[in-house]
């Protein structure tokens, strides 16, 4: 169950109030909260061409990138993904227009408690959570039943349009991602998609927004943590960085790449795979002068799917790390409350 709802960041910052207790990240053996930024090295992740992937011409190089990547850091940047810049100008433009309306404006689409669709921060669910410096806008596009309309903004006037486009563009990458996925794994092609859904795998879009952080070295705009879905696809603002993902025990800025998407997989995908592909831990540092938005695309199994490692990637050489799992959205909260990496629950 979630905790009473708290203030979001822009209310916070509005009331000019020091920067609250529950937003410090502290460090009991006395080291660096939050590391400096500006220190840690930038990944050397691949910009793979998705139209080098589709079925019909796919490359064998860029295939075998492909499969290196998601082995690696888990991630790759994807261009020629139908997508102009120009689109993908006016979608950052609608996501900042919204979170630019005044806090009365955007409180019409507030989430309610125990909901995570809508307009607010972070759910809250113990006392000891330390809270992400991050407002959000949270979204369920498909199956299109499981849109709520009452919380899609009418103001920017184009934004439920644009949305609308804009995931219906992602089914498609989404698709073609999966598929050679699949065959960079030497699997039948409709593996992963199989499990998707037909047309209208289920997709959740959260709009991220960070206002500028008086204190970066003490307070993280998303902290540690891998996503519970298949796949996430994320626009990343196209000036101000900020995501960081974690190799070894050393974190590395994801750099920008203006018209790219970021696609990462997640933690169903790691199960899926049996270990092969990995599900990085990434999180999100603040700064000072500079607000930054990004945009998240969930692509999740139906919950009824069971998930588990495919009966080819398990052999000797690579026995069985991950159990069968059903519902995985669902434990991830539940773990997630309780501060517990949820792919504790999967493993053998
Ligand atoms: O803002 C970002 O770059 C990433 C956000 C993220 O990790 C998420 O929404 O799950
Ligand atoms: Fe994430």
């Amino acid at each position: 169950m979630e905790l009473l709802g708290s203030k979001t960041v822009q209310e916070v910052l509005i009331q000019g109030e020091q920067v609250p207790e529950k937003y410090i990240h502290k460090v009991e053996d006395g080291g660096v909260p939050v590391p400096d930024a500006s220190a840690a090295q930038l990944m050397d992740v691949p910009v793979i061409d998705l139209a080098l992937l589709a079925a019909s011409s796919i490359s064998a190089d860029e295939l075998e990138k492909l499969r290196s990547a998601l082995a690696t850091w888990g991630c790759f940047q994807v261009i020629n993904h139908g997508m102009s810049p120009e689109f993908l100008d006016e979608f950052r433009e609608i996501t900042k227009q919204f979170f630019a309306l005044p806090v009365e404006d955007k409180k019409k689409y507030l989430r309610q408690v125990n909901d995570i669709q809508g307009y607010g921060n972070d759910m809250v669910f113990s006392e000891q959570q330390t809270l992400d410096w991050s407002d959000r806008l949270y979204l369920s596009v498909y199956p299109q039943d499981n849109r709520k309309l009452n919380l899609w903004p009418e103001n920017p006037k184009s934004f439920r349009q644009t949305l609308d486009q804009y995931t219906m563009d992602l089914q498609v990458v989404t698709k073609t991602v999966l598929k050679a996925m699949a065959r960079s794994l030497d699997l039948e092609d409709n593996c992963f998609s199989d499990l998707y859904g037909g047309e209208q795998g289920k997709m959740d879009i959260r709009f991220n927004f960070y206002p500028p952080c008086p204190r970066p070295d003490l307070v993280l705009g998303v902290k540690p943590h891998a996503d519970g879905t298949l796949i996430t696809l994320l626009l990343q603002d196209k000036e101000v960085e900020g995501l960081q993902f974690l190799k070894g025990d050393k974190w590395f800025r994801a750099p920008i790449v203006p018209d790219a998407l970021l696609i990462n997989v997640g933690d169903q995908v790691e199960i899926l795979s049996n270990g092969i592909f990995k599900s990085p831990v990434h999180k999100v540092v603040t700064n000072s002068d500079k607000e930054r938005i990004s945009v998240a695309a969930f692509c999740i199994p139906e919950s009824d799917k069971e998930i588990e490692p495919f009966e080819r990637l398990v052999n000797e050489s690579r026995p069985r790390l991950y159990k069968k799992v059903k519902n995985y959205v669902g434990i991830y909260f539940e773990y997630y409350q309780q501060g517990r990496r949820p792919m504790e629950a999967a493993k053998m």
